[in-house]
């Protein structure tokens, strides 16, 4: 069997057993994968195209759970950020924040969407995008404020058309509800032990291990 092409979510699948940064013991597995190797992700879009370069695969990249699609050659922008900054803009008004800082490097460069800090209060966040026709969702990393039809699972399509792989053949590895929709187009999927409900339900297969563990035991397997 031939070496299958491989999505990987970022945050939670990638990173340490702590749960922050990258675990550098991936860097040479996927630098040296025989396949196509996407990034899926709901950060902005600099962060996995800064990953790809810096792990030195060719940048296949879904940003923003789906919103920026990067195919090697053309860049796809499937949603606009406009009714997000609007809701963002009223749950400020209301007096709240997004807790990130006066510089915001987390949205500086977010072009389709709109992420809140876990650690700011959600319920007006909710209703303020359920009034204005957006969702809420909890990637255990932040809350994204999002288009409900902007999801990561069409964006893999869309690299995986370019490229010319099969999506059947494809892998996926990830560990929260923003990774359901890559498990639904790939042939095989795995939620890492970490996983939220959401994607250890929608997984082939739940993982013994947690973060970057369980990615590199599947890497392991499927080599
Ligand atoms: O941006 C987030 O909240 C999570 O990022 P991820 O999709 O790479 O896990
Ligand atoms: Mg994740």
């Amino acid at each position: 069997m031939s070496t299958p092409p491989l999505v990987l979510d970022i945050d939670g699948t990638l990173t340490r057993p702590d749960g922050w940064g990258i675990d550098s013991r991936v860097f040479d597995p996927l630098r040296e994968w025989d396949a196509p190797v996407v990034l899926a992700t709901g950060k902005a879009f600099p962060y996995p195209i800064a990953l790809c370069h810096f792990i030195g695969v060719p940048e296949l990249v879904v940003a923003e759970n789906g919103g920026i699609v990067y195919t090697g050659d053309a860049v796809h922008v499937t949603a606009d950020a406009d009714a997000a900054r609007t809701v963002v803009a009223e749950y400020r008004a209301a007096g709240y924040d997004l807790g990130w800082g006066d510089d915001d490097t987390v949205n500086r460069w977010r072009e389709t969407e709109v992420a809140v800090s876990r650690d700011q209060p959600v319920e007006l966040l909710r209703e303020l995008a359920t009034a204005a026709g957006l969702e809420v969702i909890d990637t255990g990393y932040a809350y994204h404020v999002k288009d409900a039809d902007q999801n990561k699972g069409d964006g893999v399509r869309t690299i995986a058309d370019h490229v010319g792989f099969d999506l059947a053949d494809c892998v996926a590895i990830g560990d929260s509800i923003n990774d359901v929709s890559t498990f639904e187009v790939v042939g095989r999927s795995f939620a890492v032990a970490n996983a939220d409900d959401a994607a250890r339900v929608a997984a082939d297969e739940v993982l013994a291990e947690a973060h970057a563990d369980g990615t590199l035991t599947v890497l392991d397997r499927v080599r």
